[in-house]
């Protein structure tokens, strides 16, 4: 069996102390590394966390990203620091995704998506999950995998950065469509129908993207959508569950425990969709619904309703 713990402890800076940074810290904490963590309204400055770090973690919103980057910028960060992106969403403005933001601001510093189905929740409870870990440099790839795997955390290496970073954003709108299923009652076949079309339609703007189909077919891809797509654990899939038990989106994202980030993942693909005339009809109908264009039985109806065509149109 391969010795997991071989690497030397390493200084980790984990920014964000939401669930799943508080998550990865728990992993690299327990595999025997110094873990320092990062929070807005924590007790430590950005600068006493990443002095000496070998590894600094970003498992921040969307939202916070660009602002934590910027601030990192003008501190004196290790040269051979190496950043890791959990987060899974997309820069409005730009269309950036999270490890472009990290490579734009450090272009010097190698940089790591970590993705996968990986449930903040139920690792913390201790139970077996896979992810992996993808990046341009192998080295830093392989040296992330030896710090976080474990007899619990099973981690891959990917070559694909932007496939494995696409896979767990693009889910996560799929996942508030599977969320409306269920809570509709809509039955399991038409839960696989779903799903499945929805993972056709995460491949067609991954390779708009440039992004490489194979990879869609893997933990970071279907791994993720199937996690999210059937767990209450997942926040975007409550989203749609509550949406289809009547609730508004404003009533829901008012309680919902931590980040949806599908939410506004699904107003920047519409836009994309619509300038470069991509078709994406899930994610159109999840956009309609959560803006008050559609309820959920109309959106059902306008999916079924479509244009019948060939199965496969990449
Ligand atoms: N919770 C989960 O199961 C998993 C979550 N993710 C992804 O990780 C990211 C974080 O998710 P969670 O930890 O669940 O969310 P969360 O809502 O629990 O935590 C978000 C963290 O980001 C910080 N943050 C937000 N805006 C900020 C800003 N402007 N400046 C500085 N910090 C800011 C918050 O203070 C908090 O520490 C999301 O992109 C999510 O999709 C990925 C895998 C699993
Ligand atoms: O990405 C996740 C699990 O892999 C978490 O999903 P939610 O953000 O929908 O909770």
């Amino acid at each position: 069996m391969t010795n997991l713990k071989s690497t030397n402890p390493k200084s980790i800076a984990v920014l964000g102390a939401g669930a799943w940074g508080s998550g990865l810290a728990s992993i690299a904490e327990a595999n025997g590394h110094r873990v320092s963590i990062w929070s807005r309204n924590g007790s430590y400055t950005l600068a006493e966390v990443v002095e000496n770090a070998d590894m600094i973690v970003s498992a921040i919103s969307t939202k916070g990203v660009r602002e934590v980057a910027t601030q990192l910028q003008g501190l004196a960060i290790p040269p051979k620091a190496v950043f890791v992106t959990a987060t899974k969403g997309l820069e409005p403005e730009t269309i950036s995704t999270p490890s472009q933001i990290w490579q734009e601001t450090f272009p010097s510093h190698a940089v790591v998506v970590l993705s996968g189905p990986n449930l903040s929740k139920e690792i913390q409870l201790g139970l077996p999950a896979a992810t992996v870990v993808a990046s341009r440099s192998k080295d830093a790839a392989e040296l992330v995998q030896l710090v976080f795997s474990s007899s619990r955390f099973r981690v891959y290496t990917n070559s694909d950065p932007l496939g494995v970073e696409l896979g767990g954003t693009l889910k996560n709108v799929i996942a508030i469509a599977s969320g409306v299923c269920d809570g509709l009652q809509l039955g399991t076949n038409a839960k696989a129908a779903l799903v499945t079309r929805g993972l056709t339609e995460m491949v067609r703007i991954g390779n708009f993207w440039g992004a490489k189909t194979e990879t869609f077919y893997g933990l970071s891809g279907l791994g993720d959508l199937l996690a999210t797509c059937n767990s209450p654990l997942s926040r975007n899939y409550q989203v749609g569950y509550q949406m289809a038990c009547g609730k508004t989106l404003t009533e829901i994202l008012a309680h919902l425990e931590g980040t949806a980030e599908g939410v506004n993942t699904c107003q920047v693909l519409m836009q994309q969709a619509k300038q470069r005339n991509i078709s994406i009809p899930i994610t159109e109908q999840v956009y309609r619904l959560l803006q008050g264009e559609v309820t959920p039985r109309q959106a059902l109806d306008e999916l079924m309703l479509r244009e019948i065509k060939p199965e496969y149109s990449y």
